[in-house]
């Protein structure tokens, strides 16, 4: 499978940022991409909290999700969506919500799949980003973020997919129990800060890969957004031996990756770690 990683920087709203994710995504399909990434906050990275509240869109019936499921459709191939800034039904705090849309010829059992592209997977980031990276920005995910709990591993063709979203890629145990749960690919898309993504990123996603056998996939945006952040890009692809196979130039990119699975098997082979040593919960001496 042929997986590429888009970066771009996504404007205030959706209908500024749309024109590049469909032309980038347009670039992906002539490199013969068969699952597209998109980066955390695709669509949208608000001017301000009052705008996200303003801005979020239902699950269930969401403009933007609806003509991302239409370019799955029409290019025939897997979207992830890294994530959207999202409101659950019961339209209390918005999630920070990764959707997978799956390819609209894929034929299951014979019976062609919602030609719109279903979404066959949705995840609820769980560890929200409360920190202070001397930015000059607050950044204090939960106080406008409902948290998920569950981690998602979700079945792209032969693949199984573990879904995670930016700050979740500091804590290992999560990339872990989906490796032990059957994850060939991790999907970090992120909207990491300059300042934590100079000192961290390469380091963290590359020891994700080490530490699993399994590929690592991370578009990340980059640039200025309305709010006055501005995030670190170097979207990157990582195999399973903790190579960098694709790296982003700064600005908008798409870069490309064949998964190829008898890596994770050697990788696993020649390093057995995610398949022995199950989590042990530490003693505590008294
Ligand atoms: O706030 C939004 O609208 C969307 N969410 C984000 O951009 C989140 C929370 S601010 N960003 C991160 O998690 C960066 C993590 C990071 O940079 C690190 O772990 O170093």
């Amino acid at each position: 499978m042929r997986i590429a990683a888009l970066q771009y920087c996504a404007g205030a709203t959706a209908d500024v940022t749309f024109p590049v994710i469909e032309t980038l995504i347009a670039q992906a399909v002539a490199k013969q991409a068969d699952m597209v990434c998109l980066p955390e906050a695709a669509s949208f990275l608000p001017t301000n909290r009052e705008a996200l509240f303003q801005l979020a869109e239902h699950t269930h019936d969401s403009a933007s999700l609806k003509r991302l499921q239409a370019q799955a459709a029409t290019h025939k191939i897997w979207l992830l969506v890294g994530s959207m800034l999202m409101r659950t039904a019961d339209g209390k705090s918005p999630m920070n919500q990764s959707h997978l849309v799956n390819q609209s010829h894929l034929v299951n059992r014979g019976h062609l799949i919602d030609p719109s592209g279903a979404i066959t997977a949705i995840y609820d980031k769980i560890h929200m980003f409360d920190a202070n990276v001397a930015d000059g920005q607050v950044y204090e995910e939960s106080a406008y973020f409902q948290a998920g709990d569950q981690p998602v591993l979700a079945q792209v063709d032969d693949l199984n997919i573990g879904m995670t979203i930016c700050y979740d890629l500091r804590f290992p145990h999560l990339y872990r129990q989906l490796a032990r749960d059957g994850a060939d690919v991790l999907m970090v898309p992120a909207a990491f800060t300059q300042n934590s993504g100079k000192a961290h990123w390469h380091i963290l996603l590359r020891a994700r890969a080490i530490e699993t056998g399994c590929y690592v996939v991370a578009p990340g945006q980059m640039g200025t957004h309305a709010d006055g952040r501005v995030t670190y890009g170097h979207s990157l692809i990582v195999a399973p031996w903790g190579e960098i196979v694709a790296e982003a130039q700064d600005g908008e990119d798409v870069i490309i990756a064949d998964i190829d699975q008898s890596q994770i098997e050697s990788a696993r082979k020649a390093i057995p770690a995610i398949t022995t040593h199950p989590i042990l919960k530490p003693t505590t001496l008294s």
